[in-house]
């Protein structure tokens, strides 16, 4: 049995110091990777430093990895304990993320997310970071990227340099970073071979409070984290604190429509309003709207908890107004847990995590509604009606366009959810069949 061992990120560095080609124990680093290709098509991969045959498992080069002749960096931003230093590392990639996608990275650079995880530990937090490929070896780009990660990266930061060598084989060799004038340090050499495919995906058992908020408390400790870093968190949570702990639901009923963009929430929300006499209303409401940019523009952790905590403000108004009359709500809860999850989980459909997974389910402290209505178009009869529409293309939109396979994970994200699951509607049909249909369930659910 060859020796496998589970290594910490600093250990990490020492075995890979220690463990040259010529080591007589081969290691199968307990580190792996998974990066998302060109496509959504998810590559696990690890490092193997002996010298004879790699283990089982870890056998084939990763395919797809490495453009040629081009070259592939990779890095990775270390995992945070506390809360103050999850925000951090948060903010930190987000920043990464947004240098990257800017000159000298933007042309023959293509930039695919990465997450490093502990295929034996699902308790140990994944470590975010990215994979830079690089269509011709260009000296000029590392130079930009070394330069990059010495500004932000706590010191010394580690780069990982993959390439080709002349037996076909694909290597990583990690470099420390040392001060812009002393240049760089190689730590070690391995190979890189396929990592087994975790049943689960390795983001999925940290998306709760990470991603999708299971409470009020939880959603707001990140805020309150932020209230030195991001002003606008402070007036958010002051809102928050105004809302009672548990509303009650009043005697009539609260419906919520839900459904990707330009599925005909607005259209079916004004008409069942209008018809049923309702008041409506939208998650986030309107009282938060001047600081939506600005949350839009952080990372998730900080991004999902300002949703969520948008759902506890309308959760109070839902409380009042439904003791006077019905009322429907265009988006709640399931957009706020779909879209996080979609986001957090890279790859296609069936990386999502199963079905009953804890992140399906309903805050055990947010209001819940009587009935969720979820509309459904195809993916052309959106796009036709997003063009007719003419709007302005928000960037989740336009990436909803390009990327279907996100749009997917959306969907099957709300077909998942629990107590109160949604009841679909087919709305690619015409105005009138669709607020017929939405009607008829209604009906259903409340016959009188
Ligand atoms: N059944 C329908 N048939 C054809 N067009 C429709 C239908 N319902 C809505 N539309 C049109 O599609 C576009 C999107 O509809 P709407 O604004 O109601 O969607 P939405 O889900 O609220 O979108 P968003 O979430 O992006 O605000 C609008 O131009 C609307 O007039
Ligand atoms: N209750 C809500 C409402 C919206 N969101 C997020 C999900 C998407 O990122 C975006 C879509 O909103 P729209 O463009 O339709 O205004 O807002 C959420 O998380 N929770």
């Amino acid at each position: 049995m060859l020796p496998r061992v589970a290594l910490s990120p600093p250990q990490l560095l020492r075995s890979m110091a220690l463990s040259p080609s010529r080591h007589a124990a081969p290691v199968l680093t307990e580190r792996c990777f998974v990066a998302e290709l060109a496509g959504s098509e998810l590559v696990y991969f690890t490092c193997w430093s002996g010298s004879g045959p790699p283990a089982p498992g870890g056998s084939v080069r990763p395919r797809g990895f490495l453009p040629r002749p081009g070259r592939c960096y990779s890095f990775c931003i270390d995992a945070a304990q506390s809360l103050r230093e999850r925000v951090r590392a948060a903010r930190l990639h987000k920043q990464l993320q947004q240098k990257l996608s800017q000159a000298p990275f933007g042309a023959g650079c293509q930039v695919l997310p990465l997450l490093s995880y502990c295929p034996t530990d699902a308790a140990a937090a994944p470590e975010k970071g990215f994979l830079v490929q690089v269509a011709q070896a260009a000296p000029e780009t590392e130079r930009s990227l070394e330069e990059l990660l010495r500004l932000h990266l706590p010191a010394p930061a580690h780069l990982c340099v993959y390439q080709e060598a002349e037996d076909g084989q694909l290597w990583r060799a990690l470099w420390r970073l040392k001060g812009a004038a002393e240049g760089k340090e190689r730590l070690g050499r391995a190979r890189v071979v396929t990592a087994p495919r975790p049943d689960r995906h390795p983001a999925a058992s940290h998306l709760l409070d990470g991603a999708v908020f299971c409470s009020r408390e939880a959603a707001r400790r990140v805020l309150e984290e932020c209230m030195a870093l991001i002003p606008e968190a402070k007036a958010v949570l002051d809102l928050v604190d105004k809302c009672p702990d548990l509303p009650k639901k009043g005697d009539f009923p609260v419906i919520v429509i839900e459904g990707l963009d330009a599925t005909g929430k607005t259209t079916v929300t004004q008409s069942l309003k209008d018809s049923l006499n309702a008041i409506l209303l939208r998650s986030p409401p309107s009282c938060v709207s001047q600081w939506r940019k600005t949350f839009d523009d952080e990372p998730t952790l900080i991004r999902r908890a300002f949703y969520a905590l948008t759902n506890y403000i309308v959760a109070s108004e839902i409380a009042k107004e439904s003791t006077k009359s019905p009322v429907i709500i265009d988006r709640y809860f399931h957009s706020t847990a779909a879209y996080a999850i979609a986001t957090e989980i890279s790859g296609k459909v069936s990386d999502l995590p199963p079905l009953h997974h804890p992140v399906y389910c309903w805050p055990k402290d947010l209001l819940k509604p009587d009935l969720v209505i979820l509309l459904t178009v195809s993916p052309e009869e959106r796009i036709r009606r997003l063009q007719g529409r003419g709007a302005e293309k928000t960037r989740e939109e336009a990436e909803l366009e390009v990327n279907s396979f996100f749009r997917q994970k959306v969907e099957e994200s709300y077909r998942r959810m629990e107590n109160p699951s949604c009841q679909l509607v087919d709305a690619s049909r015409s105005r009138e069949e669709v607020f017929e249909n939405v009607l008829h369930q209604i009906k259903k659910h409340f016959p009188s």
